[in-house]
């Protein structure tokens, strides 16, 4: 958008247009739930382990509600959400609404309250169930929403699923706000959007054939809507900025005449986010809504044939203000695309918004009252955000205050121009790659043998992947010492007790690659953002992850490197402990750069090469320091995927290379593996095994093993741990049951290539459940390991 398209008078866009001082709408599309203390985690956690009762629980939902509400009033938004808050996850919540609970849970059809709710996201039954009277139950599966580090947990669907209403969340939210004097806009998942992101198991089953069964309860939700004195319902349908086969898009018309008709008197906001809609625009302006919702952070491209097209009757939402970063918003580029607007539609056509919900983003900048000044100037959070769309709704119709867009564009100017932005030497380095950096010195068959004899591993090789529980005792000490109240020596020496007591703990166990524990570490990618010069971190930036698990990404805003070796004295000093073979524990330069807030002033390739140097660096530091594995993890590698397929080869070729150039820079015997979890590998196996990492683990205990289905189909050449323990649920699974998923996988992969470890990290576990499950895993790889010695060694 050309910012000369604007007229300004004294600084503030002019308004000389019949529009003048017509107000333009705000409204919101959700705003984050788990509070600006993690108060709603607190709550959740406290009510899971017995210490808050049920209805303690759901006073602390409603006041931290009461609280969205009121802020969002304040911040000058007209049109304020509900049903975006969660106890855990809205794709669940909408599960619970529609009645789809699955069978095993034994559903007896009554409104499904937070305890059913929490079992199907965390399971039900065996050592997880505190109240013992469950039967077990594994947790309904848990993956990426869209490309965020958001994880909904997966609706299932059968031939025989029905549906029908199974709880009041939406219309006991609408009527909570409307008596605290808020007309609120609940928000739903859309038809579409629910089935398309469900997962069925049954053989020639096409989900979309529920999509009869499903509309009426939709319409049925809509109805008590709109009996209850609802005016506005918002329908999230993000599948539209996605490859849409023509069954699902064929499926949208019928489906919104459905919703349509429900409930002629509500007014539907169709919201589409995370991309372009390209060629299911035509299709969003045929539905029969009264607004659309565009994301124009990720959508701007096709700004103009939008606007060219959009149909008489249909108000369109400009989602200006970036939902997914932190950036404060540049006012001159969002009022350009206003001003087009306004001239096109005129303001009461129109709507400003944030892109998506602001879910991903953190809370509140009033609690960083310790933040670097210069680079808290530059940004903006939840609440932040939503004063800028208040702002620009009033620049954009002419009433706005020009010293807001001053201060605006000062602090914009400030970060382009920033000399510690800008590092010439790193640039410099970046621009030196050549193709041998990203390529290992000999083929993996000559490196296997190499390691095999270096290494001396058993059949069926047994590790973690990396981190051991972090218990309270470890965080609150890691507090105290960020507070100051304990000496970073007494911290030092408390965390090489624990790490000690870790590496003796995995040898009694009888674990055959030992890690030493991540407890100095507060998350995988804080941690080395904290170390990294270009990286800025939070004291209370936390954007819920999944459930109650909520994360701090750091904010890269300046070019990347690394001063001094960051983890090397801790897998040396574990390595000293014991004789078998420590492996060194690194975050990926991909899933560094998907987990922190991205500066936007250059191309993300660049900023994760810079990355992929730093980590290159430590991978070298630690093989010069006799570590002989050394584990990348890239478990957000799948989540960059853009989200339209045309757009994958040019983000898999930079991202594969990112990754390659921090792993190829050791010898043959150096054995590098890479971690991955919560995502689908099918699309993107080539991808996998180009990266060339010796060793892949992988999570697949969730989904019975069914995510290996791509690394057989694709022959994968290299060595793999498929997860035989979902790590996210408190359900300790048996022996038996690991060795039966190993079963699975030593059916369709060579034995010799197998590795046996949990799915992903123990850090959310505790040291009871992590001490029993481990023990049945060995037992598990051990009786795998008498049954097929003879044949491999024979
Ligand atoms: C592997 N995963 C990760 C993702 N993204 C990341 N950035 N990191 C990941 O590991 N995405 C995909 C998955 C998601 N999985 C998880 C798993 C676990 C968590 C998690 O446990 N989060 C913690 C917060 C972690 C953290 O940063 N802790 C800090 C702060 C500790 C703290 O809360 N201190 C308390 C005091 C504690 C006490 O006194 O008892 C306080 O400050 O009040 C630290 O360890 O220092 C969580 O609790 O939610 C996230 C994603
Ligand atoms: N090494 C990390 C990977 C999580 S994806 C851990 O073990 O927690
Ligand atoms: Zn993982």
């Amino acid at each position: 958008m050309n910012k000369k398209t604007m007229r300004y008078e004294n600084g503030v866009p002019s308004a000389n247009t019949a529009d003048v001082d017509k107000n333009i709408m705000t409204h919101n599309l959700g705003f984050p739930r788990i509070g600006e203390r993690r108060e709603l985690k607190r709550a959740t956690e406290a009510f899971w382990n017995g210490s808050l009762s049920l209805d303690e629980l759901k006073s602390a939902g409603a006041e931290l509600r009461r609280q969205h509400w009121l802020l969002q009033k304040q911040s000058g938004i007209d049109l304020i959400p509900s049903n975006d808050f969660s106890f855990y996850d809205q794709m669940l919540d909408m599960s619970c609404l529609l009645g789809n609970i699955p069978a095993r849970f034994a559903w007896d059809g009554a409104a499904v309250d937070l305890p059913l709710l929490f079992q199907i996201a965390r399971g039900s039954g065996g050592a997880g169930c505190a109240c013992g009277a469950h039967t077990p139950a594994v947790a309904s599966e848990m993956t990426k929403w869209f490309d965020t580090n958001y994880h909904y947990i997966v609706p299932e669907f059968h031939r025989a699923t029905t549906f029908q209403l199974g709880a009041m969340k939406p219309f006991d939210e609408f009527s909570e706000a409307l008596a605290l004097g808020f007309r609120t806009k609940p928000v739903l998942i859309g038809p579409l959007t629910y089935l398309y992101l469900g997962k069925s198991h049954e053989v020639g089953f096409d989900r979309l054939s529920l999509l009869d069964r499903l509309l009426p309860v939709y319409e049925e939700i809509l109805r008590r809507l709109a009996g209850l004195g609802a005016e506005w319902v918002q329908i999230d349908e993000p599948v539209l900025a996605l490859d849409l086969a023509a069954d699902w898009q064929a499926a949208f018309p019928a489906a919104f005449q459905a919703l349509r008709g429900a409930a002629p008197s509500l007014k539907l906001m169709l919201a589409t986010y995370f991309g372009e809609l390209r060629d299911n625009a035509a299709l969003a302006f045929r539905l029969p809504v009264d607004a659309l919702h565009i994301d124009l952070t990720r959508g701007g491209s096709e700004f103009d044939s939008i606007l060219d097209r959009v149909p008489e009757n249909i108000t369109l939402s400009l989602g200006v203000v970036d939902g997914r970063n932190i950036w404060k918003n540049d006012f001159e580029l969002s009022c350009a695309f206003l001003e087009k607007a306004r001239q096109k539609l005129g303001a009461a056509r129109m709507m400003v918004a944030p892109s998506c919900s602001l879910l991903h983003c953190p809370v509140s900048l009033r609690n960083e009252e310790s933040m670097d000044a210069e680079i808290r100037e530059w940004l903006a959070f939840a609440e932040e955000k939503l004063s800028e769309v208040t702002e620009l709704s009033q620049l954009a119709c002419g009433n706005g205050n020009a010293m807001a867009l001053h201060d605006n564009q000062v602090a914009i100017r400030s970060r382009l121009g920033s000399a510690r932005v800008h590092r010439p030497e790193v640039k410099r380095r970046s621009s030196a790659v050549t193709p041998d950096d990203s390529r290992r010195a000999s083929s993996y068959s000559v490196r296997r043998e190499k390691q095999r004899s270096a290494l001396r591993l058993p059949l069926f090789p047994t590790t973690t992947i990396g981190s051991f529980p972090q218990t309270s005792e470890v965080r609150s000490v890691r507090r105290r010492f960020k507070k100051g109240d304990v000496s970073e020596a007494d911290y030092i020496s408390f965390l090489k007790e624990k790490t000690a007591e870790c590496v003796r703990f995995q040898e009694e166990v009888g674990l055959d690659v030992l890690v030493h524990g991540e407890f100095e570490r507060n998350d995988m990618v804080e941690y080395f953002g904290e170390s990294l010069d270009g990286f800025l971190f939070t004291a209370n930036g936390w954007v819920q992850s999944y459930g109650s698990r909520c994360v701090k990404p750091p904010v890269i805003f300046g070019d990347v490197q690394r001063p001094r070796a960051m983890t090397v004295d801790w897998s040396t000093y574990a390595q000293s402990l014991t004789e078998r073979p420590m492996k060194g524990m690194l975050t990926g330069p991909i899933t560094i750069l998907q987990w922190s807030f991205v500066r936007d002033d250059q191309p993300r390739r660049e900023t994760a090469r810079q990355i992929a140097l730093a980590i290159r660096d430590e991978v070298q530091d630690l093989e010069r320091a006799g570590i002989r594995i050394i584990q990348i993890d890239e478990p957000a590698l799948r989540e960059g995927l853009p989200l339209r397929r045309s757009d994958w080869a040019v983000y898999l070729d930079w991202s594969s290379e990112a990754f390659r150039i921090s792993a190829s820079g050791v010898r043959d015997e150096t054995q590098i593996h890479t971690h991955m979890c919560y995502c689908e590998f099918n699309d993107i196996i080539d991808t996998i095994a180009a990266l060339d990492a010796d060793v892949i683990s992988i999570e697949t205990s969730r989904s019975s093993m069914e995510l290996l289905g791509a690394f057989v189909t694709f022959d994968y050449p290299n060595e793999i741990g498929p997860g035989v323990w979902d790590i996210h649920s408190p359900r300790v699974p048996s022996a038996e049951e690991m060795r039966s998923l190993l079963r699975k996988a030593v059916a369709v992969l060579p034995v010799d290539k197998l590795w046996v470890n949990p799915d992903c990290g123990l850090k959310t576990r505790g040291w009871p459940e992590v001490t029993i499950a481990l023990g049945h895993m060995i037992a598990a790889a051990r009786a795998l390991r008498a049954e097929f010695r003879e044949s491999v060694y024979a």
